[in-house]
């Protein structure tokens, strides 16, 4: 029997890069639309903590299942950490087009050496017999003027990867796994839970 794990996320982009992490590790990536597509989890957490957790242990009790959740954002340092845990909202409605559009013109009038930020992520994992715990990743990088690369999601495009010389939308779903928040704090979990992912 093939090994799954279970994700609460209905976003298809997350749930792609989750793939690229999992599935060479003999996982199958199952995701909300699978397996709780009518449930709505309300973000209402002021950190990326407390809506990973928010998140994993409410479809954890849901299926009775062990369950994992991610919530991150964008940190850029010229607007104070600014959207962060609102990264999704940022211009509204949960639509990265928009929240790109917003966070180039907020940058329109900051300097290439202010432009600094970083991707952060939580990962909770929950399960009916453990206490739920996270992990913590980040990944650096400079916010560009304009968009480039079609890869990924949500800000991929105006975020310069200074090690890569690449915007992360211009880095195949391995390439960024193998520098990103996500896989960093994917590497982590498997450090401290080695029997859960093997
Ligand atoms: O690798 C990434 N590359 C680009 N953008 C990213 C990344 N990782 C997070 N982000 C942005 C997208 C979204 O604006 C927010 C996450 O919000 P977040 O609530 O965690 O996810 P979501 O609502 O899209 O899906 P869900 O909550 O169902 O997992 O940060
Ligand atoms: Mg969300």
């Amino acid at each position: 029997m093939t090994k799954q794990v279970v994700i609460a996320t209905k976003n298809k982009g997350k749930a792609k890069d989750f793939e690229a992490l999992f599935i060479p590790l003999g996982y199958k990536v199952v995701t909300m639309f699978e397996v709780a597509p009518e449930l709505e989890i309300e973000e209402t957490g002021t950190t990326f903590e407390e809506n990973a957790v928010l998140k994993a242990e409410t479809l954890a009790r849901e299926l009775g299942t062990i369950v994992i959740a991610d919530d991150s954002g964008l940190a850029v340092d010229a607007l104070n950490g600014e959207p962060g845990v609102y990264s999704a909202r940022y211009a509204g409605d949960h639509d990265d087009e928009a929240n790109m559009v917003k966070l180039l013109a907020n940058m329109e009038h900051v300097d290439d050496a202010q432009r600094t930020a970083r991707f952060c992520c939580c990962i909770a994992i929950a399960g009916p017999d453990f206490e739920t715990m996270t992990v913590f990743g980040t990944c650096e990088g400079v916010i560009a003027h304009e968009k480039r690369g079609t890869n990924g999601f949500g800000y991929d495009p105006i975020f310069f990867v200074p090690s890569l010389n690449r915007m992360m939308a211009e880095l195949t779903a391995e390439e960024k796994g193998a520098i990103s928040h996500r896989g960093n704090a994917i590497r982590q979990l498997k450090e401290q839970l080695p029997t859960f992912m093997n």
